[in-house]
């Protein structure tokens, strides 16, 4: 059974071509004008783009003593109406530390509920002889990176040395190393400063993780990866200090990877002023929204290639789950919501005002990410041989975004009321059209698949090839020239 997606301009992350898709099964078998089909898929005046690939989810994650409410089922429907076809998601080591139970444990979660393609980062939350052991487990599984808390001191936080260490496995193991940077110590040092003086509403959570705490610690890590001698990719950048030290690592020749969140280039901080506490701590999240300002910055980054991705670190709670910080904002869980809403707020504020090309807009949602992570270009690829991943994306669609049609499981949109101008048309999943705009859509839990991801990307190896040859060697020494011991 073959199908061809006719008439729409095909859009890759290195040009623009009007022409007609045929799909084969799963992948694309031919790139094309007036190619035949079995069935055909109408792309007439829109564009055809690869699935967007979100490389920061937490569907389930147990955190900050409850449990993300977004469901693998809902993530990924929400994921697929809003154009998304594979996620990455973060495994997160249980009580037991195993990071081979965390996988199992994502898996038994997982695949009975995705409707598309996962995979799965792995978070390093602490250092021992079962972690060295067992990141070797996951990558044989295909997890082939690994986040480190640098913040939520007394949980989930790393040390220096113990990010070292696990660096320098990762680059034994030909893994990628992420971090989310933020001063941990000092974060808890200001929320407990904050907390004596009776400071705790919402707003405090914001000021107690000022720019410059997330700007040292990119700093720090850096510094951490440039010693270990492995390439580094920075979650969840939203600040001008973070992304100024990646630039200027980048300018040094590092590979070293920032990933601003949607939610970073397009809301205020001063949403945390709203006299509506629900409204303020629904948006809670860390590092928090920064000022228009930094928003500035971070376009600019995906401009000028300094920042490489858009994710959406959707890690979505509800009203109610929120309120477990009513008192102090400590306990409010950490997270907002943004998978359904990124492509199209992303279009919208970033291609239609030009501050993107098309083209930049497929690099960001998904190429630079599947090639960052290892999967390129059986994702993030139209060309034969890829996975039919493919969105018929209609830039004439527009909605106001809004929790009352949202697919999220979440009672509140953290993009409520605004405006976007383009949607999903159809959404294919390896052929399958799974979402077609405006024709009653039902989920297909269980359908997607957990996608390996190798390691040893080309980063990772040149560089390893690079540290090699150029890593400093003792001087040889006459023996007779060297003094005898004392
Ligand atoms: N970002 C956030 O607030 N919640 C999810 C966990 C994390 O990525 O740090
Ligand atoms: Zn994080
Ligand atoms: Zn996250």
């Amino acid at each position: 059974m073959t199908k061809v997606i006719k008439g729409g301009i095909v859009v890759t992350a290195d040009r623009q071509v009007q022409a007609d898709i045929l799909i084969e099964g799963e992948t694309i078998k031919e790139i094309g004008p007036d190619l035949k089909g079995d069935e055909y898929i109408d792309a007439e005046g829109a564009y055809v783009i690869p699935g967007g690939i979100d490389p920061h989810t937490h569907l389930e994650m147990p955190f900050m003593g409850t449990t993300a409410a977004e469901t693998f089922e809902t993530g990924t429907w929400a994921a697929a109406a809003g154009g998304t076809t594979m996620v990455i998601d973060f495994c997160l080591p249980g009580a037991d530390g195993s990071i081979k139970n965390a996988i199992n444990e994502w898996h038994r979660k997982s695949a009975p509920q995705i409707c598309s393609d996962i995979g799965y980062h792995m978070a390093i939350t602490g250092w021992n002889e079962q972690i060295f052991d067992e990141m070797k487990y996951a990558v044989d599984a295909g997890v082939n990176s690994f986040k480190h808390f640098m913040a939520y001191k007394g949980a989930l936080m790393v040390e220096d040395d113990e990010m070292f260490a696990s660096f320098s496995r990762c680059v034994e193991l030909g893994a990628l190393p992420m971090v989310h940077a933020e001063n941990g110590d000092l974060v808890d040092l200001m929320q407990k400063k904050f907390l004596a003086e009776g400071k705790t509403g919402p707003e405090w959570h914001a000021r107690s993780r000022p720019p410059e705490f997330e700007g040292e610690a990119t700093n720090r890590a850096i510094t951490v990866a440039d010693a270990a001698g492995t390439p580094l990719y920075v979650v969840h950048v939203s600040c001008e200090q973070a992304h100024e030290a990646i630039r200027r690592a980048r300018q040094k020749g590092m590979r070293v990877y920032g990933e601003p969140l949607v939610q970073f280039l397009t809301l205020d901080h001063d949403e945390y002023l709203s006299t509506d506490w629900d409204h303020s701590a629904r948006r809670v999240m860390s590092p928090p929204f920064r000022g228009r300002e930094f928003h500035d910055s971070l376009w600019a980054g995906l401009q000028s290639g300094s920042l490489q991705v858009v994710a959406t670190d959707h890690c979505a709670f509800t009203t109610e789950q929120k309120r477990m910080g009513l008192n102090d904002f400590t306990k409010i869980p950490n997270g907002t919501n943004g998978l359904e809403e990124r492509l199209a707020v992303l279009w919208t504020q970033g291609v239609e005002t030009g501050r993107l090309t098309p083209e930049e807009f497929v690099a960001v949602t998904s190429t630079n990410i599947a090639r960052i992570l290892n999967i390129y270009p059986k994702k993030g690829a139209i060309m034969p041989g890829a996975d039919a991943d493919i969105v018929v994306w209609d830039p004439k669609i527009s909605k106001t975004i809004s929790a009352s049609n949202h697919k999220s499981i979440i009672d509140y949109n953290v993009f409520e009321g605004t405006k976007v101008t383009a949607q999903a048309r159809y959404t294919l999943s390896r052929g399958e059209v799974i979402w077609a705009w405006g024709q009653n859509s039902q989920p297909q839990p269980g359908r997607g698949r957990f996608v390996p991801r190798p390691a040893f990307n080309s980063a990772a190896t040149a560089l390893s090839k690079w540290k090699a040859l150029n890593s400093p060697r003792s001087v040889q020494r006459d023996p007779l020239n060297i003094p005898a011991g004392v």
